[in-house]
């Protein structure tokens, strides 16, 4: 450690723990003044300026860390961040302050990143991430292996860097089944529907469109990946009454004649893998073009941020926001999906989504 470092950290060190010892918001403010780094997270816990406030529960100093530039989604050596904390104490006031500072911080970079010609940075979850579970391209050119976990789940996976990744796993097909009938029951036209589902995988929600008490008329299936289109063809996907298989990148379709004039979809679902918020954000600036009218439905795989809860609230935020910035109203519904750790659901395979309970968007048209 350099003498500006030592000194960097010996002011971190007496603000957090001023904030802990309820010293009053003029002692922080001088205390910032005079050069103590907002930004610092404490040698003992990794704990930030904020994490001490939300611990302190003063949400006057809250909003004061956050006027001043506090990091609100740093994260201490237990993976929790400030909201977490506030969470933890049941305080809505304080959490809602950081969630919605989290918010805005997002907004404003996801507009920042759309003026900006390359997709260069994101703020967090897969910040430079060139492996195959985080660039697309890594991910078109890598092996998947189609098989049955340990615990008897099917599961599609791929391996970087020697650790097993799951593309799609058995363990969510509650979550398809129910997006499934949330898309479809009430639709109108629920015996002739007409279905865009992006992203194929192990083909349980695309197994479950065909179990509808009417199967739909048309079923369109983009997938990119190789591997999943063999899996496609050995499975007779390419022969089913009413399927078209597009076979390339949504991005390759989303504009072409095939799916604009093709009159609009009633049901229209996503997800994919190795694509960030970003690009899921402009498939929905496609949507108005792509649902047939006011009745049609659309959901995502809501799976961003999902090892945190305080991560995933923002997320699910940010969804909703963007979807009504393209004219789209959104309904949650909350699909149980808590388990028990000896159901070994991870097998050797990296966690991706460890909260209990999916939140299910569906969205449609907003009525003039
Ligand atoms: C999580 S799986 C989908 C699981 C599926 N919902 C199910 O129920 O089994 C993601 C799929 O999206 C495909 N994919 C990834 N990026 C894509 C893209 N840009 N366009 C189309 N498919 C893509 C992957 O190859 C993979 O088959």
């Amino acid at each position: 450690m350099d003498d500006l470092d030592t000194i960097a950290a010996q002011l971190g060190e007496d603000l957090i723990n001023k904030i802990l010892a309820n010293e009053s918001i003029d002692e922080i403010s001088t205390a910032l003044q005079l050069g103590a780094p907002i930004w610092y997270q404490n040698a003992a816990e990794g704990i930030s300026p904020l994490h001490a406030a939300a611990y302190a529960r003063n949400h006057d100093l809250v909003k004061l860390l956050i006027n001043e530039g506090a990091v609100w989604n740093a994260v201490d050596y237990l993976k929790n961040t400030a909201g977490d904390i506030a969470l933890s104490f049941n305080d809505e006031t304080i959490y809602k302050e950081i969630r919605d500072a989290g918010i805005r911080s997002e907004l404003l970079l996801g507009l920042l990143e759309k003026k900006s010609s390359s997709d260069s940075f994101r703020l967090i979850l897969c910040a430079e991430d060139t492996t195959a579970s985080g660039s697309s391209d890594a991910f078109l050119n890598s092996r998947l292996k189609y098989t049955v976990d340990e615990n008897g789940q099917d599961i599609c996976v791929l391996n970087v860097e020697g650790q097993d990744i799951g593309v799609m796993m058995g363990w969510e097909r509650n979550i398809m089944n129910e997006t499934v009938h949330r898309l479809c029951d009430q639709h109108p036209n629920a015996t002739n529907l007409k279905i865009l589902n992006i992203g194929f995988g192990l083909g349980i929600v695309d197994n479950f469109f065909q179990s509808l008490p009417h199967p739909p008329a048309e079923h369109f299936i983009i997938e990119a990946h190789p591997d999943v289109l063999n899996f496609m063809r050995e499975r007779g996907w390419y022969d089913r009454k009413g399927v078209r298989i597009l076979e390339g990148r949504w991005q390759d379709f989303v504009e072409s004649p095939e799916l604009l004039n093709s009159g609009g979809f009633d049901v229209i679902y996503t997800d994919t893998f190795s694509e960030d918020y970003n690009a899921l954000r402009q498939f929905f600036e496609h949507l108005p073009d792509l649902l047939a009218d006011g009745e049609s439905s659309f959901s995502f795989f809501n799976g961003l941020g999902a090892t945190n809860a305080f991560f995933y609230d923002i997320y699910t935020r940010i969804s909703e926001l963007h979807l009504a910035d393209v004219g789209l109203d959104v309904n949650w519904s909350d699909v149980d999906v808590g388990f028990d750790d000896r159901e070994g659901r991870w097998g050797e395979t990296r966690e991706y989504f460890s909260l209990p309970i999916y939140r299910l968007p569906v969205g449609k048209m907003k009525s003039m």
